[in-house]
């Protein structure tokens, strides 16, 4: 009898077991990558459709709007639930992303497109209050790093360099941009761009931002632009393209004058062999008279945008350039519009495409995780957060 009752004890604890996995999986499902056909086929069944969400973009500068709506959204969803499915998960994890899970369930079961929203809004109000302060924050000035602030690499563990009288100087007196900008657009390098024949769009924007020094000869220009107010320069280009700057400097001279008077951004501090590097590259500007403006990439805002992402499932270990970009565009402009980034080798009409619009010349997979900085970029698209053009332009 009593061996009966223990076996029926048991049963029910592990009926209950079972219960609380099953709805632990449907609150925290197991991630899955999508292969690329299933991008491509999403990207074509939603088509090139955009509805600008105000409220997405306008969280990423409003820091305070935000917080009515989500107490709000709490106290009426959260609070009228029973314990086990609100405090208990809560309890058991992170407590902001469990709360902002179910309610992302509760709206899809209401409406699929407010869940939608819902998530964009979440992903915004982290990047701007747990994350990155991009305005204040990208790049190193001399109001926010003086003389013997120490900063930490970001790409490098035990490494770190201490502002000082060889350095300090170097840094603009404060972020030079006029804030918020307008419309701003963000290029990434992808091969989509070809025969894309967007580049008189790009060029309409108030501020285009583009990666890695990339070429912009007339051979091009129809497809990117020529526009640019901020260029990023990886101190491996300097390196493998200008001979470290030892040799000559005049070609690194010529070549930049490609991008007008805009400012180049550096992460001189994000590994050791690149501050050097680009030292050198800010001294050649100098010297040379340039109207380019060399602005350091602030590591301490590198490395929270990178441990953002993260939690947001890129898992690369570091971020490509041009998520470090659309996240500080986010920051900064009204509007940001993304072209270029496309990192599949099918492109949206099922044919081949090259992985840049210059060349082919693949990523390094053991550091970036492109394909899942995608799908981030898509789901900012869908939540109206930012626009992401993939198609062409005619
Ligand atoms: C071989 C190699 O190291 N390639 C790296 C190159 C290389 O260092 C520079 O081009 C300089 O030569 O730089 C990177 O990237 P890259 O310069 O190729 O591209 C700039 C940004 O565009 C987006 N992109 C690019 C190609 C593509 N098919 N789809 C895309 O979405 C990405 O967001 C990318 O960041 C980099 O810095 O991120 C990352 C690449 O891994």
């Amino acid at each position: 009898m009593m061996g009966c009752l223990r076996f029926h004890r048991s049963k029910s604890v592990w009926a209950a077991v079972c219960v609380l996995v099953l709805c632990w999986l449907y609150i925290f499902p197991v991630y899955r990558m999508p292969n690329d056909k299933d991008i491509v086929e999403e990207v074509l069944h939603q088509g090139q459709t955009w509805t600008k969400n105000k409220t997405g973009i306008d969280l990423y500068r409003v820091r305070s709007a935000l917080f009515p709506v989500l107490v709000q959204l709490q106290r009426d969803f959260i609070l009228p639930w029973p314990y086990f499915v609100t405090i208990l998960p809560m309890r058991l994890c992170d407590r902001h992303s469990a709360v902002e899970k179910l309610i992302k369930i509760m709206l899809q079961s209401l409406t699929p497109a407010a869940a939608l929203v819902w998530e964009g809004m979440v992903l915004n109000r982290k990047l701007l209050t747990e994350c990155c302060d991009p305005k204040r924050t990208f790049a190193l000035t001399k109001e926010n790093s003086q003389i013997g602030k120490v900063l930490w690499y970001d790409g490098e563990l035990y490494h770190y360099h201490t502002v000082n009288n060889d350095t300090y100087p170097l840094f603009v007196q404060d972020i030079p941009f006029q804030m918020p900008l307008k419309k701003c657009v963000v290029v990434g390098n992808g091969g989509v761009l070809k025969n894309s024949r967007c580049g008189k769009v790009i060029d309409q924007a108030d501020f285009v931002m583009r990666c890695n020094l990339p070429p912009l000869s007339k051979e091009y220009t129809d497809d990117v632009g020529r526009k640019t107010q901020l260029v990023t320069a990886n101190p491996s280009i300097i390196e493998k393209s200008f001979q470290s700057l030892l040799w000559s400097r005049k070609a690194f001279v010529e070549s930049m004058k490609a991008y007008g008077s805009s400012y180049i951004y550096m992460p001189a501090f994000s590994m050791k062999p690149g501050t050097d590097l680009s030292l050198r590259a800010y001294h050649a500007l100098a010297d040379s008279a340039s109207n380019q403006t060399v602005l350091f990439a602030n590591p301490d805002f590198l490395k929270n945008v990178g441990r953002f992402w993260k939690h947001h499932g890129v898992h690369g270990r570091r971020l490509s350039t041009g998520l470090f970009l659309v996240s500080l565009a986010l920051g900064v402009c009204e509007e940001v519009t993304a072209f270029g980034f496309w990192p599949f080798a099918l492109g949206l009409n099922q044919q081949p495409v090259s992985h840049h619009y210059y060349d082919n010349v693949l990523p390094s997979s053991r550091f970036h995780a492109m394909p899942e900085e995608f799908l981030q970029l898509w789901h900012l698209h869908k939540s109206g957060t930012l626009r992401l053009h993939l198609g062409t332009c005619a």
